[in-house]
């Protein structure tokens, strides 16, 4: 007897920021044939400036509401102004039956987008990463490692970044997940531990976790994390070349959170990879 495996019928996705950088790339790597997705539309306040990305009769809108219905998986790249009004969306077309999930990759969030995120995770699967690039993953394990290794007392942490000129907030979202990788190594309070204005000695602020932003040119990201001591130094570096590796991991990520039963809760890029802490 011979059984044909049954392909999982592709996902519908939706992207908020789709006339952005990153939005639009998105879109690109899921028109492709065999991407496992069909593009369900987009969130945007200039459905004009999308005309061209994508096929004629997408969905083109500014209502979260609209869009949330309209797929099973939402990816979040546009600006944490959204984070509120999708995250409200994403809860009330949950809680009316339509199984939808939520990849969240924009940064830059406050504290009640935060809060908004959290109470969205107990309702429906929600996976939030500052960087989809794979290899930066596996950077914030090592860079716990190194945290949990190298003693705060001989080692300063010092994180650096450098992005291209119109990037809206500092530090990055992935330095600062550097740096709660580091203060989770270390076992102390990263809100404590955070040192973002360098103007006093360092001696101040024992064991600090240092942040420095550059902005300039077309830089896609860059992020050195080192650890400074008296006789020595290390440093993590990542590099990302061309911002189609965020888009790559971005649909890595949507393929993962989509699959079917995955339960509600709150998920990172390493568990998409299954990479393990
Ligand atoms: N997780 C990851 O791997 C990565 C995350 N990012 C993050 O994704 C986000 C988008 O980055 P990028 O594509 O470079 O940014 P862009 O500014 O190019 O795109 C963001 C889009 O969001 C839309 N938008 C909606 N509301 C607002 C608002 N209030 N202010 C500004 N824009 C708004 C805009 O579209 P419109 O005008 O059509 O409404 C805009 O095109 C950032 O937070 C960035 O840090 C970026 C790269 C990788
Ligand atoms: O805005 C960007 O471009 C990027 N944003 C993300 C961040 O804030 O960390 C990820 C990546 O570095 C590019």
């Amino acid at each position: 007897m011979t059984t044909t495996a049954t392909k999982p019928a592709p996902l519908r996705l939706g992207i908020a920021g789709i006339t952005g950088r990153l939005g639009h790339l998105i879109a690109q790597e899921a028109l492709k044939p065999h991407s496992g997705f069909t593009l369900a539309g987009g969130l945007t306040r200039h459905p004009e400036q999308a005309k061209g990305l994508v096929p004629e009769g997408t969905l083109l809108t500014n209502n979260p509401h609209d869009l949330a219905q309209s797929c099973d998986v939402l990816v979040d790249v546009s600006h944490h102004a959204q984070t509120i009004p999708l995250a409200e969306a994403l809860m009330a077309v949950r809680q009316a039956g339509h199984k939808v999930s939520w990849v969240l990759g924009t940064t830059g969030l406050g504290g009640q987008e935060q809060a908004a995120l959290q109470s969205a995770a107990q309702g429906l699967p929600v996976l939030v990463a500052a960087n989809f690039s794979p290899a930066l993953t596996a950077l914030l394990t090592l860079a716990r490692q190194l945290g949990a290794t190298l003693p705060a007392e001989d080692y300063d942490a010092e994180i650096m970044e450098i992005h291209h000129r119109h990037k809206k907030d500092a530090p990055s979202g992935t330095a600062l997940a550097i740096g709660h990788a580091v203060a989770e190594g270390r076992g102390v309070d990263f809100e404590q531990a955070k040192r973002i204005d360098q103007n006093s000695p360092r001696t101040d602020h024992k064991g600090a976790i240092g942040f420095a932003s550059m902005r300039g040119g077309a830089v896609v990201g860059l992020h050195d994390l080192r650890f400074l001591g008296d006789d020595e130094e290390i440093t993590l570096s990542h590099r990302a070349l061309d911002r189609r590796v965020f888009a790559r991991g971005a649909l890595l990520a949507a393929r993962w959170l989509g699959a079917p039963g995955r339960a509600s809760g709150l998920y990172g890029m390493a568990d998409a990879l299954g990479l393990k802490w």
